[in-house]
């Protein structure tokens, strides 16, 4: 049974910085306690708006993190320059609308296959492993294997939203046979968006996913119990999950 990482999404630090323009809390101080809670790596969504994450964040992550960045971002010509100048471990593509309060779904990379294709061809020259934020749908899959991305992450927002049992098996039932379709295909395969602490178990037991990222869930734990016990609890969690109670300390 393989490992399940986490990649921990620091966007909400830099949201409650930005409330007051002040320089606390700072990301790279939060990026630093979470990798020494057991974070796998950092992630972080560079936004067309800025409203969290800077660039100024983006370039010392990058030059003070000991695990590896993951940077989200849309595909533009403007994120793409700043990707192959920073050159993070990773770059995930998402599609970004300025009026969206979150992202509302994965990227339509059967729609836009040309630019998205040109897009992971620019990263993977620059070094980057490259993955592709997309739904759980075959197409979405079978056009992420047509741009060669060597990664996607499947988006588990609607799983996370579904309200019933009966709907939240529904949508666990649509993300592992989308997740075990991209395996056999021979993609790495990440999930997130809208995972907690009461919601992760199921998705982190499906033994295709290779990591978790997840942002808004542990960074609201960490305004209560602190960060490194948010990320530590949620890791928790996880290896439980994939590996039992019993040998999680
Ligand atoms: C792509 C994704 O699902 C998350 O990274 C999300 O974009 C975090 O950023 P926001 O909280 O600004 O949407
Ligand atoms: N790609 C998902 C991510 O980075 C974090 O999403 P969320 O946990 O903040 O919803």
């Amino acid at each position: 049974m393989n490992e399940i990482f986490l990649g921990v999404n620091i966007d909400h630090i830099a949201t409650l910085r930005n409330a007051r323009g002040t320089a606390y809390p700072d990301p790279v101080h939060a990026a630093d306690i979470a990798e020494r809670a057991g974070a796998d790596g950092i992630t972080v969504h560079l936004r067309e708006d800025r409203r969290h994450i800077t660039d100024r964040d983006v370039t010392l992550l990058a030059q003070t993190i000991n695990t590896r960045l993951n940077l989200e971002m849309a595909v533009t010509d403007e994120m793409l320059a700043i990707a192959e100048q920073i050159k993070p471990a990773f770059c995930c593509l998402v599609p970004e609308k300025r009026q969206e309060l979150t992202t509302e779904g994965g990227l339509d990379v059967a729609g836009n296959l040309a630019a998205v294709k040109a897009a992971c061809q620019r990263l993977a020259a620059a070094g980057i492993e490259v993955s592709l934020f997309i739904d759980a749908q075959q197409h979405q899959i079978d056009a992420a294997l047509e741009c060669q991305a060597p990664y996607i992450e499947i988006h588990t927002g609607q799983y996370a939203e579904a309200t019933t049992p009966g709907a939240v098996e529904t949508e666990l039932e649509r993300l592992t046979t989308g997740i075990r379709y991209a395996h056999r295909q021979g993609l790495k395969v990440n999930a997130g968006h809208g995972l907690h602490y009461h919601n992760v178990k199921p998705v982190a037991a499906i033994p295709e996913l290779v990591e978790l990222n997840i942002g808004h869930a542990i960074i609201a734990r960490a305004a209560f119990d602190g960060l490194a016990r948010a990320v530590a609890d949620m890791r928790k969690l996880m290896l439980e999950a994939r590996f039992g109670s019993h040998t999680v300390d």
